[in-house]
């Protein structure tokens, strides 16, 4: 008779919404066992130990001395953990490596998460950890996530920004996500949105998603004076509201528009709606705020389109010393 898979060892507590089970192609996962609302708590894990080193300054050493001041039941449970074809890890660097979350970027620490970790990878995913700086870590669901589903995050934070093959590059297995099947309607848009939400925020932030500033055959922005307008910070608000409501709206398409994004993102949107002092422009701004949903916003927005306000020499001025650029 074979043995049962080592995971339906693992201790998940009772109350958790979710049970681990195989999942095609992926190993195993983790798996919704009633609805789960968007925005509810799904996991609150402690770490099993945490190393206080950057991650690539790990040694196999530190971990096995983390390793050997575990109780003994803390050691069995990490010695559950399995490779992706279920076989136990051979080296304890790559069973760390698959198992840990940063908990702080300064200082740097790694903690091992034994049941964070069972949660497969998806570039269209229903939950997050959103970054807390601290431990334990908890996971939330970014949209309603139904019985039976499988429950998944995104491994990198930059995934919004990148085509299906640009994350191929990145990821070490062939992701299967609806975002990631070839020849799809999704598939393509999702790649055409992806490079669209790219390009809205290096116009807004005047640099790419990783503070880069391309050279000037940008596969980004292909027009060379909107470049530079977004790179010397002269875009005029009225684009800059569309560029933010336009971001909201692709990001809200793609499924990736979660209320911890809204969080980070809606008050810069607001805040450029009070920055306008052309009169005309400000009720088409208010009116375009006053709409229920970010395509309603967007749309009315978009008669702000090519109009020019007093405020945009000063606004540019401000960011640019915000940014320390020299002219
Ligand atoms: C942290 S583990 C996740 C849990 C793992 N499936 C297990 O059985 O323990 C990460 C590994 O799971 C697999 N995986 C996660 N998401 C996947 C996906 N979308 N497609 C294929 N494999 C995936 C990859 O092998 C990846 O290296």
């Amino acid at each position: 008779m074979s043995q049962p898979h080592p995971y339906r060892s693992l201790e998940v507590p009772s109350e958790a919404p979710f049970a681990l089970g195989p999942s095609q192609g992926k190993g195993w996962g983790a798996f919704a066992t009633r609805r789960i609302e968007r925005g509810a708590l799904i996991l609150r894990e402690k770490p099993l130990f945490v190393i206080r080193k950057p991650h690539e300054e790990i040694t196999e050493q530190d971990i096995w001395t983390a390793f050997e001041q575990l109780l003994p039941g803390e050691k069995e449970q990490f010695l559950y953990l399995r490779d992706n074809d279920s076989r136990p890890f051979v080296r304890i660097t790559d069973a760390f490596a698959e198992n840990s979350f940063s908990t702080s970027a300064h200082p740097p620490m790694r903690g091992m998460f034994l049941l964070q970790s069972r949660f497969d990878h998806s570039c269209v995913p229903n939950s997050k950890i959103p970054e807390t700086g601290g431990e334990p870590i908890a996971r939330f669901a970014t949209r309603t996530i139904e019985a039976g589903e499988e429950i998944t995050f995104c491994y990198a934070t930059a995934f919004m920004c990148k085509t299906r093959n640009e994350r191929l590059e990145e990821l070490r297995f062939v992701c299967h996500c609806k975002a990631c099947l070839p020849g799809t309607p999704f598939q393509q848009l999702s790649d055409l949105r992806r490079n669209l939400i790219r390009g809205l925020q290096y116009l807004t932030l005047g640099h790419d998603f990783n503070g880069v500033i391309q050279t000037s055959a940008s596969p980004i922005i292909f027009d060379s004076r909107l470049k530079q307008a977004a790179e010397s910070f002269s875009i005029p608000i009225s684009s800059r509201l569309i560029y933010n409501l336009l971001f909201m709206v692709l990001m809200e398409d793609e499924g990736l528009l979660d209320d911890f994004i809204i969080k980070r993102t809606a008050p810069s949107v607001v805040m450029t709606t009070t920055k306008f002092q052309t009169e005309s422009n400000v009720k088409i701004a208010r009116l375009a705020m006053a709409q229920d949903t970010w395509l309603g916003k967007f749309c009315v927005a978009f008669r702000l389109h090519g109009r020019r306000d007093v405020a945009d020499d000063a606004i540019a001025e401000q960011l640019r010393m915000l940014h320390g650029f020299s002219v």
